[in-house]
């Protein structure tokens, strides 16, 4: 099994560029695993109260089940993979059932922060894009898709995404095996990925 790692900055394109790398491999060789679903569960506190919870610091991310989850995974067992919701900011009930490929794709902002997970990636992408494009992709996705205001997603912005990508997201670029400049789609960096996947696996 070959196990990625995809991270980079909120709105920097990882789920785009898993994407592409899932259109060049064959479907029943890849799953994905993204750190999203393993934001902690918090059934203990009000919608409010979740509402406030800072979202790009590592606590808010279930390591431990995470990488009990990937040493299954790499064990030849299949998984119980949560579901989580942007919307209630938590997880529901559903779970998906997710089966060993011979790739398995970690995707999510604070993947390389934890040293046990980093230990378990074999090839380690880190996808860049400047702020303000990231800012802006941010804006519209949000506002698009998770039905968030201007104002919102600004202050959220300020007080939490940058000092938090900056503190801690940032710095782990130094970890990448691969990192991918996404300001414009960038074809020739998912070829040299595919690439690099099938030489791991065919060589
Ligand atoms: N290279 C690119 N150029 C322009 N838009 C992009 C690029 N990569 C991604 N996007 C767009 O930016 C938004 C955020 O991309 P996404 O892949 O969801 O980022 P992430 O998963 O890192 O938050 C999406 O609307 C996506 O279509
Ligand atoms: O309930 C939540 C949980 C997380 N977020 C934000 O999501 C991004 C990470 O996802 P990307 O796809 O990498 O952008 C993170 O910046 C959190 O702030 C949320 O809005 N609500």
């Amino acid at each position: 099994m070959l196990i990625l790692g995809i991270a980079g900055g909120t709105g920097s394109g990882k789920t785009t560029v898993v994407t592409q790398i899932l259109n060049e491999l064959p479907e029943d060789e890849v799953t994905v695993i993204s750190q999203d679903s393993y934001y902690k569960r918090n059934d203990d506190l009000t919608y409010q109260e979740r509402c406030h919870i800072n979202f790009d610091h590592p606590n808010a991310i279930d390591f431990e089940l995470l990488i009990d989850h990937i040493r299954h995974l790499k064990s030849g067992q299949s998984i119980e993979q949560p579901v989580y919701s942007f919307v209630t900011h938590n997880r529901v009930q559903d779970t998906v059932i997710t089966h060993p490929k011979r790739v398995v794709i970690i995707e999510g902002i604070l993947i390389f922060t934890d040293k046990q997970l980093r230990d378990l990636i074999d090839i380690k992408v880190f996808v860049h894009a400047d702020s303000d494009e990231r800012l802006i992709r941010r804006m519209k996705r949000d506002i698009q898709e998770r039905g968030r205001d201007i104002n919102e997603v600004l202050e959220r912005y300020q007080t939490t995404l940058k000092p938090m990508h900056q503190e801690f997201i940032e710095p782990t670029k130094n970890y990448a095996d691969l990192i991918i400049p996404n300001d414009t789609y960038n074809t020739v960096a998912i070829d040299i990925v595919r690439t690099v996947i099938n030489e791991r696996l065919y060589k």
